[in-house]
Parts: structure tokens; C-alpha cells; sequence
């Protein structure tokens, strides 16, 4: 029976590729797929499931997938805990607030937040023993402060570049990003073998490239 993998589709995608390659998955079925949605790979020992990130885990609680790969960021804002296997250190990005210049970040008026994270927005300004107004925002989460829908936003950032373009700045730096690996706990028992040989070998990959980024760095100095 194949292990069944959700994997969060596009970026997530494209990030973890070389991992599983790394780890003894031929991933070729996976890149060639165009708009396939279930994919066998190593003659059906895996079987992935090309799903939207938030899906993800509905689809590990479901039971209908054993092992997902998804962002922590998903995971920090959906509230129902996953079993986490290992951190792949790769779709690394950040959660920042960010806004306009003239944004008044020490203001005591009530702020309105756009984001397309509610939840880890809510804890944040929590944190800092503020309450806000949030409104979510599906995309293009940059425009709510540039045309008057919120004071600031809280979302993610990577190279800086959509925050440069659209002339924004960063007020504040939140959690870290990357994607994990989380299990479905009733599988991890079912099919325990299989998921820790697989887990050691992706750790392996995961160490390995680290480590041929810190090479490649030392070879810049
Ligand atoms: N620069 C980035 N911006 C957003 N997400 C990133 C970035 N880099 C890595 N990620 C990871 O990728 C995931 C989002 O992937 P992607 O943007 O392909 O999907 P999406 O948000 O559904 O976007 P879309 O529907 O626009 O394709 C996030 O959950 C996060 O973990
Ligand atoms: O710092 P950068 O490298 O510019 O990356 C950050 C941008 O990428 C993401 O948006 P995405 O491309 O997922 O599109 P979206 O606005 O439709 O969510 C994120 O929401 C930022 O807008």
C-alpha cells in the first residue's frame, strides 16, 4: 500500500522537490504532472496529493492522507494541533506588520489590521495588550494600507521585494517560517516504519543541503 503524502501545491511544491529527490523519491511523475492532482512515485510506494496548504491538514485529520507537507504557517494559524515530524528548513520566509511610513505604530487608537493570518494577528496584538479591528484579506494583502482598508498588515515576507515595491515598511518582525513535515497520528502507528525510514532520509537531505549552503558561503568569503 503507497504512503499517501499531502503536499501543499506551488511554492511548497517546488521548495521540497529536491529534498524528496535527496531523500530516494523520484520526483520525475511529480514535475512532469501538469494538472494531475494524485501522483505515484517509486512505482506507487508514494502517493502524493497535490492540495492547497490549509488543506492539508483537513485532509491528515480526515484520516485520507498519512504525512503532510506544509507551512508553519498554516499550522501556527489553524488551531488544531499536528504531530510534527521535522522542520524541512526550506519555504523559509517571515511574518512581519507592516505598513506606510506614516504609520503610527505606538498610536493608542484602535488599528485596523489586514492579513490573511486572523488568528496569529489576534495573538500578536494580544501580545502587546492591544485590541484591533482585523479584516481578512484572501491576496494581494500589500494593497489594504496603501488604499485606506487598514492602518497596517501582518503578512508574510521573503525577498522584501512586494513590501519595496509597494513602498511599505516594516514595523515589526513575527515568527519565522519554514516547512514541516506533520503525521497523521493513527498512521504513524499503522505504518511506523515507513514513516520514520522516511523521515530519517529527508532529515538526511535536509542536513546535507544545509550544509552545502554553508559551503557555498564559505566559498563566497
Ligand atoms: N514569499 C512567500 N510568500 C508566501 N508564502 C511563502 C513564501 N515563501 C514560502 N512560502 C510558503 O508557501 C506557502 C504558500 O504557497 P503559495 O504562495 O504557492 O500558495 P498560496 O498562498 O495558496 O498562493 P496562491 O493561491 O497565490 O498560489 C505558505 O504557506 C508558506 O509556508
Ligand atoms: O517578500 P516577497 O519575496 O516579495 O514575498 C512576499 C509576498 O509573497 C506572498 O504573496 P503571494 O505571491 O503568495 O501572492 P498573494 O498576494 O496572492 O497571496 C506574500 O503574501 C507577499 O505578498
Amino acid at each position: 500500500m503507497s504512503l499517501k503524502i499531502a503536499l501543499t501545491k506551488g511554492r511548497v511544491e517546488k521548495k521540497v522537490i529536491p529534498l524528496l529527490e535527496h531523500a530516494g523519491i523520484n520526483c520525475v511523475p511529480l514535475k512532469n504532472k501538469k494538472r494531475k492532482l494524485i501522483i505515484q512515485c517509486n512505482n506507487g510506494e508514494f502517493e502524493f496529493i497535490l492540495a492547497k496548504g490549509p488543506d492539508v491538514t483537513t485532509y491528515l485529520n480526515a484520516g485520507v492522507a498519512d504525512i503532510g507537507i506544509v507551512g508553519s504557517d498554516i499550522l501556527e494559524e489553524q488551531q488544531n494541533e499536528q504531530y510534527e515530524l521535522l522542520d524541512l528548513e526550506t519555504g523559509k520566509c517571515q511574518f512581519v506588520l507592516a505598513s506606510t511610513a506614516d504609520f503610527d505604530v505606538d498610536s493608542p487608537e484602535r488599528k485596523i489590521i489586514g492579513t490573511k493570518y486572523p488568528l496569529i494577528t489576534k495573538r500578536y496584538f494580544e501580545s502587546l495588550g492591544q485590541d484591533v479591528e482585523i479584516i481578512k484579506i484572501e491576496g494581494s494583502v500589500e494593497l489594504a494600507p496603501l488604499i485606506g482598508l487598514a492602518d497596517a498588515i501582518v503578512d508574510i515576507t521573503e525577498t522584501g521585494t512586494t513590501l519595496k515595491e509597494n513602498n511599505l515598511k516594516i514595523f515589526d518582525y513575527l515568527n519565522k517560517i519554514s516547512t514541516h513535515l506533520v503525521v497523521n497520528r493513527m498512521s504513524l502507528k499503522q505504518h511506523s516504519r515507513e514513516i520514520f525510514n522516511l523521515t530519517d532520509q529527508l532529515e538526511k537531505a535536509v542536513l546535507e543541503e544545509k550544509s552545502k549552503g554553508e559551503l557555498s558561503t564559505d566559498e563566497n568569503l
